[in-house]
């Protein structure tokens, strides 16, 4: 099995050979430690170690490992209790799915340390290099990162199977051992996770790190893991964890391991590697009530020694500043197709264990009247474009006119001029209504109605006419749709922060001081109708702004490309007396898709709020999928001042490249 050990540091076999012929197997480790002298030598290759060693390790034990130590003791047991009360993770047991997050990072190589101990260079030195990321998580054991750092991409991922992890310089290897997690999930993030891996640690007692006083609790990796992680010319001795908790907050704030391998070829003495990486945790922030890391800074030592080192003892230290721009749970579409190992990797099983693995890994090949892209989940994921922040790809080949996936939104409202001719939750068309009925906002089902109930009755409560006034005289919509979160939110169904994963607008001084207005009104609907404080808490001026920022770039206008009754002298009627939208709306998975005026990909409406997304012809397996955000009739110019003023960007997809 050609696979690839989790840090660049241990040998990883980029030479097509068989690995039962230990000759070329020697051959191929003298080349390994060749190679791998120069890079930590090589200023040019710095962005390559950094990228190995920093950019998605893996932590040595799994929350899921289910191998409860009996030498826990109370002591560790009452450190594990103090963390879960402190970061409010139990509320997250059983209730998430899956995890989101995206965030930057800045590595630098710091200083080498060279033969008889003298410093080659301290201090910075490389030019530090700026990063992101995006990181996926299914519950229990599915994982993928996608990291880019100075113009280089790694992505590493595990479908619960297997670990694997591609870069632009050696293509994509399996992990050594079992799926393990990533590091970067146990660094605060998931503090479920955290709680699950040290519920099995050892109690070390106490120590003062970074001026905060700690309980250390320690974990090592056990025998059977590290044999797995070995092979007989590189034998991972040991792999330990301390995990350092503040004893005033119970929160982590310091993740430190350490791992030992030996390397021998037959016939020479051995040669020791030992890396020891440490994580200060920092910026806890609530997320839906739980106290999550939001950034922190992590090192990495590589130290190999041994007696046949002619140059002696060598030291490779680096550095990395990370933070968590969102993090969301439960994000809904999250497809199992994200997880999927690349080709290479899944060939690395033996044939025997491709059985269970194959709803997964064979494409399946749908009936021809088949219309759905795939009959399980989408076959998307988001990732990170080159040019245009996230966007979302296509993970197999997509046929031309298949629905690729459905949208639910997150808020939707009908337009003011359709408020009385539309659904007031799904704005799906109802019949007329006579001038005897009620000119109250209506449903067009029971299920509407119960769905919206708790919102409405919260809306009820407030005289909300001053508010539609200002939208209705100055032509705004998105004032609208904040109307609706914020009913929602104060009646528990939504939470603030739901939108924070969405790009914001950049918006002007101008914008902002516009927006003042708005907020008056609706904060002072909300206290005429003498809302509860502790309900009104999250509606602060800039929630305001930053909920409208988002509404500008991510909603969707709403046309019905047919009615629901069938009277089509009406339709026609109700066409003529009102504009073409019935309303907005946002969503989650539709916010990701980046736009192209030639698009692949459009966005409808049937009959109610709920989108779909089809093909417009074929789509490759990694393709990225593109929406046209505008009328794709307009001219190159026209197109582009509407894309500018109106989304912030300059359009250069093959159409505008090519003038048309
Ligand atoms: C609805 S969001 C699309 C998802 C977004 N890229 C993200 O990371 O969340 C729209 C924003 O994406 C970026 N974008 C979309 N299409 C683009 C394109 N063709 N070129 C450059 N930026 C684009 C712009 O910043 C735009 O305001």
């Amino acid at each position: 099995m050609n696979r690839l050990a989790p840090l660049s540091e241990e040998p990883t076999n980029d030479e097509e050979e068989d690995n039962n012929n230990s000759s070329k197997k020697v051959s191929s480790w003298r080349n390994w430690l060749k190679s791998h002298f120069s890079l930590l030598f090589n200023k040019k290759s710095d962005l390559k170690i950094l990228l190995s060693v920093l950019g998605c390790p893996l932590f040595p034990i799994s929350p899921h490992a289910g191998q409860p130590n009996t030498h826990v003791s109370s002591s560790a047991e009452y450190i594990i209790q103090h963390f879960t009360a402190a970061t409010g993770c139990r509320k997250l047991e059983g209730k998430v799915k899956n995890v989101f997050a995206t965030g930057k990072v800045r590595m630098a190589m710091v200083d080498e340390l060279g033969s008889s101990g003298s410093s080659t260079a301290v201090g910075p030195t490389g030019v530090s290099q700026k990063g992101c990321f995006v990181m996926w998580q299914m519950v229990p054991d599915k994982w993928l990162i996608e990291l880019v750092v100075g113009g280089h991409k790694v992505v590493a991922g595990s479908d619960g199977n297997v670990a694997w992890r591609h870069t632009p310089w050696i293509g994509a290897h399996a992990a050594k051992g079992g799926v393990r997690p990533l590091r970067r999930v146990l660094q605060g993030l998931d503090p479920l996770a955290v709680s699950a891996v040290f519920s099995s640690a050892q109690y070390m007692g106490e120590k003062r790190i970074m001026g905060v006083d700690c309980f250390v609790l320690k974990l090592s990796a056990d025998h059977t893991d590290l044999a797995d992680r070995s092979d007989n010319t590189a034998e991972m001795i040991k792999h330990v964890i301390f995990g350092y908790f503040s004893q005033r907050s119970g929160l982590l704030v310091y993740l430190e391991d350490s791992y030992l391998t030996r390397i021998q070829s037959p016939g020479s003495r051995p040669t020791y590697w030992e890396t020891t990486m440490a994580t200060k945790i920092e910026d806890y922030r609530t997320v839906e009530g739980v106290m999550i890391a939001h950034g922190g800074q992590s090192s990495a030592i590589i130290t190999r020694f041994g007696d046949n080192l002619k140059v002696g003892p060598a030291i490779t230290r680096m550095e990395e500043t990370w933070t968590i721009d969102d993090l969301a749970f439960n994000v809904p579409g999250l497809s199992m197709d994200c997880f999927i190992p690349p080709e290479e990797v899944q060939k690395d099983y033996p044939e025997e264990n491709l059985d269970w693995r194959s709803p997964l890994h064979r494409t399946p090949t749908p009936p021809e009247n088949e219309k759905l892209a795939s009959p399980g989940p989408p076959p998307i994921r988001v990732s990170i474009t080159e040019m245009a922040g996230r966007g979302v790809f296509a993970t197999r080949r997509i046929g031309s006119g298949d629905l690729i996936h459905t949208a639910k939104p997150l808020v939707s409202h009908p337009s003011l001029s359709s408020i009385h001719s539309v659904c007031y939750f799904c704005l799906r068309k109802l019949k007329p209504v006579t001038s005897s009925e009620d000119c109250n906002v209506r449903f067009c089902s029971q299920e509407c109605e119960e769905q919206s109930k708790v919102f409405v009755a919260v809306e009820r409560k407030a005289d909300w006419s001053a508010y539609d006034d200002y939208c209705r005289t100055r032509g705004l919509k998105y004032p609208l749709l904040v109307k609706r979160l914020a009913c929602m939110v104060v009646s528990g169904v939504a939470s603030a922060d739901c939108l924070d994963i969405l790009q914001p607008a950049s918006l002007s001084s101008e914008m902002i001081s516009e927006m003042g207005e708005g907020f008056s009104l609706l904060q002072s609907a909300f206290m005429k109708a003498k809302a509860r404080d502790e309900c009104m808490a999250f509606l602060t001026e800039q929630w305001y702004i930053n909920v409208l920022a988002r509404f500008r770039i991510n909603s969707f206008r709403i046309e019905l490309a047919g009615g629901s009754y069938e009277d089509l002298h009406s339709l026609a009627a109700a066409s003529v007396e009102t504009e073409a939208a019935v309303g907005n709306a946002v969503y989650m998975l539709p916010s990701f898709y980046n736009h192209d005026c030639d698009p692949n990909v459009h966005i409808i409406w049937i009959d109610n709020v709920n989108a779909r997304l089809k093909a417009l012809r074929e789509i490759e397996a990694g393709e990225e999928l593109r929406i046209c955000y505008i009328d794709a009739s307009m001219d190159h110019d026209a197109r582009q001042t509407i894309l500018f003023q109106g989304f912030g960007f300059r359009c250069s997809c093959l159409r505008c490249s090519s003038g048309d």
